[in-house]
């Protein structure tokens, strides 16, 4: 088994570690798994490295005229020796110049084109990651890994390579050219040039660990400052500045010891280097001066033959300097290969064609769902099952962490449940395509998700391509048609996230007018009121009993002002429903959606408080609940546990699966056909 494949193997459990216990993985497998993303551009490259070649040989043929010039022209004080090799130096200049230049700027092409590539992949991936992994990963550090990181991959994968070559092919010319020149001199200054290599070898390690040091805290000094951003009125209204300042100044700290570190040991190396080199100079000087001084060398050869060994070093220093960039660049491919193998929690059917084909009617089922969070150690979701027909409104509610917004993560398919299933008109939920799965159940999410963009492009974006037309009988569905017209340019007023322009009631309003435009036959609404004032509410109430008319809604809520219209209630706790059936009904069964019902009318109860238990045991049946249904509860059959027929409330204590009873003892029918909320 490779190291790739352990790490594959264990890609799970790195995704759950904190960001700075990212493994460590060697540089060549590193390498070789970003090297695919070069395809397409090896065309170019070997161009490149043509060019290269091409640069060497000019600087090569420069360096013989100069020698030819020095023996000729200057020694001999000749003008006439003098025309000949400078027109050739200056040709082979001029061609050198353009190789260069085509050279140069078609690296650079590719190298961004490769950033871009990556950036692209990577950021592709981490947009189909599951909920779980942004609440583990800091955002600050995920920016860092898609910028610096995706940039240190490109100098080890692209120019390191270009940079290898051209100082692999300038090292063989130079030293070519100067072992053609004198052999037995060469030999005796190549002796010195392991040491080059020592150096290098002493050094890797270091650069490496402080690297990787300095990345961590470069992605920690973005997310404090991102979160500090994201949190000013925290900050401000509990002056907090000090203690932000401090975090910022612990990450800074970690960042300014790294740079420092690493500068002082780039320092170190090039100095040493410098010494060698020095070394090695001398050494040339003092044979050549021997070798002159017995006659067996001219003084234009010990010239040209120094000035190869001195264009030969810095390509050997380079290729020993890009070992270093390349480790440390390793640091950035690390961060990014831990997150490229977190592997995603759904995926698109192996066959498309399993589900049928055309738009659902929307009837929904979930079938005794078990599901527990990755790395969780309890489980969200023990044995859920509910059914909702086409056109119904259903309401969750229950506690705080009982499992109602996993519910929601389950029918949008963000996650498959650990054992059991979901299924839309009958059709298992994992065989439609995600994005048809997506067009058909829509979610309205607890916080109001906007774009940077205009409230046009705001509302546009539930159906891409919606004409104009569209877009305002939307927003005039969802009342906010009036309120776009008054803002200083209409439909294209820029609005952003944190856009004091719009409240938090107009806000949610845009998200209704762009669901309305979805037109899913399923809508998911998550506290689609939460964080809204009494009044806001109220106004969001008439466009979402709009929005809900005709299409099958699953509304996850504590706010029971809808309730009423609810054909059915799920009270759900510890993953479990523990009630089902109609709000009156339920109401007066005095159970825990009664006790719910009144934490609503009393602020100072948490729902925390009202998790157990939750429910009377079966044998204490509340004597509010109608005596004839507490009599019909089937034998063994628990209060709140799932009946056989999917359309009858689990809860409901039904003689049998086939005499629920339809009406409340005062005549009111139990479940309604016909919703109030209907064209409201
Ligand atoms: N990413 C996660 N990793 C581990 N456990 C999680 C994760 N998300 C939620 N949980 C746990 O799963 C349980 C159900 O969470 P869920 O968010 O569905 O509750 P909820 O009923 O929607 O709560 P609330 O009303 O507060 O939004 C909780 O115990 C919660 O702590």
């Amino acid at each position: 088994m490779t190291r790739t494949d352990q790490y594959e193997d264990h890609a799970d459990e790195y995704a759950d570690r904190e960001e700075n216990d990212t493994p460590t993985i060697p540089a060549r497998t590193a390498f070789r798994r970003f090297w695919p993303m070069t395809r397409g551009l090896r065309g170019r490259l070997a161009i490149v490295w043509g060019c290269t070649v091409l640069a060497a040989l000019a600087e090569t043929a420069a360096i013989l005229l100069f020698s030819e010039l020095t023996d000729h022209a200057l020694q001999k004080g000749s003008l006439s020796a003098f025309w000949a090799p400078a027109a050739e130096w200056l040709v082979v200049a001029v061609l050198g110049a353009a190789i260069g230049y085509a050279g140069n700027s078609l690296a650079t092409w590719i190298t961004e084109r490769f950033v871009m590539r990556l950036r692209e992949h990577v950021f592709d991936h981490v947009q189909q990651l599951p909920p779980h992994f942004f609440q583990r990963h800091r955002q600050g550090d995920l920016l860092s890994r898609l910028t610096g990181d995706v940039e240190a991959i490109e100098t080890m994968v692209v120019s390191g390579l270009v940079g290898a070559a051209s100082a692999a092919f300038s090292a063989v010319f130079y030293a070519a050219a100067a072992f053609w020149l004198r052999w037995d001199l060469a030999a005796a200054t190549f002796v010195l040039a392991p040491l080059f290599w020592l150096a290098a070898r002493r050094f890797s390690g270091s650069i490496k660990t402080v690297s990787r040091e300095g990345r961590v805290a470069d992605g920690a000094i973005t997310s404090v400052v991102e979160e500090s951003l994201g949190n000013i009125v925290l900050t401000q209204a509990y002056d907090r500045r000090a203690a932000e300042r401090r975090r910022l100044g612990q990450e800074a700290n970690a960042w300014f010891r790294a740079s420092v570190r690493s500068a002082r040991l780039s320092e170190l190396y090039e100095q040493l280097v410098q010494v060698i080199e020095t070394v090695c100079v001398l050494t040339v000087i003092g044979l050549g001066a021997w070798e002159i001084s017995a006659g067996r060398m001219t003084l234009g050869q010990l010239l040209a033959f120094a000035a190869f060994l001195g264009y030969l070093y810095p390509p050997v220093r380079g290729l020993a300097q890009l070992g270093l960039t390349v480790t440390a660049a390793t640091a950035g491919a690390e961060r990014l290969i831990e997150i490229l193998d977190v592997r995603l929690a759904v995926s698109d059917p192996a066959r498309s064609d399993r589900a049928p084909a055309g738009r659902p009617d929307g009837s929904v089922e979930v079938r005794d769902v078990y599901f527990r969070y990755p790395g969780a150690d309890r489980m969200a979701l023990e044995g859920l099952s509910f059914s909702v027909r086409p056109g119904e409104l259903v309401i969750i509610t229950g506690p705080s962490g009982a499992g109602k917004s996993t519910v929601s993560k389950m029918l949008l398919r963000f996650y498959d449940p650990d054992s059991g299933a979901v299924f839309l008109d009958g059709t298992p939920i994992g065989d439609f395509p995600l994005a048809r799965l997506r067009e058909y159940v829509t979610l309205l999410p607890q916080e109001t998700l906007v774009l940077h963009d205009t409230v046009r492009a705001n509302i546009a974006c539930g159906r891409p391509g919606a004409g104009e037309q569209a877009i305002i009988e939307a927003a005039r569905a969802a009342d906010a048609h009036d309120f776009i017209m008054r803002l200083p340019e209409g439909y294209g007023t820029k609005v952003d996230p944190n856009s004091a322009r719009l409240s938090g009631g107009q806000l949610q309003r845009l998200a209704i007018a762009r669901a309305i435009l979805r037109d899913a036959p399923v809508l998911v609404l998550d506290e689609p009121t939460t964080g809204l004032d009494a009044m806001a509410a109220r106004r969001v109430v008439k466009p979402l009993r709009r929005l809900m008319t005709g299409r099958t809604t699953i509304m996850i809520t504590h706010d029971l002002n809808l309730a009423p219209d609810a054909d059915r209630i799920l009270v759900v706790d510890q993953g479990r429903i523990v009630e089902t059936g109609r709000h009156e009904v339920l109401l007066a069964w005095g159970g825990a959606y009664s006790r719910l019902h009144r934490s609503q009318n009393n602020v100072n109860m948490d729902t925390a408080e009202l998790r157990l238990p939750l429910f009377p045991e079966p044998a204490e049946v509340p004597a509010a609940v109608p005596a004839e249904y507490a009599a019909g509860a089937p034998a063994g059959q628990q209060v709140g546990r799932p009946a056989p027929d999917p359309y009858v409330p689990y809860g409901f204590p039904g003689k049998s699966p086939g005499a629920v009873p339809h009406q409340l003892p005062d005549g009111r029918p139990l479940f309604r056909d016909e919703r109030p909320r209907h064209g409201g």
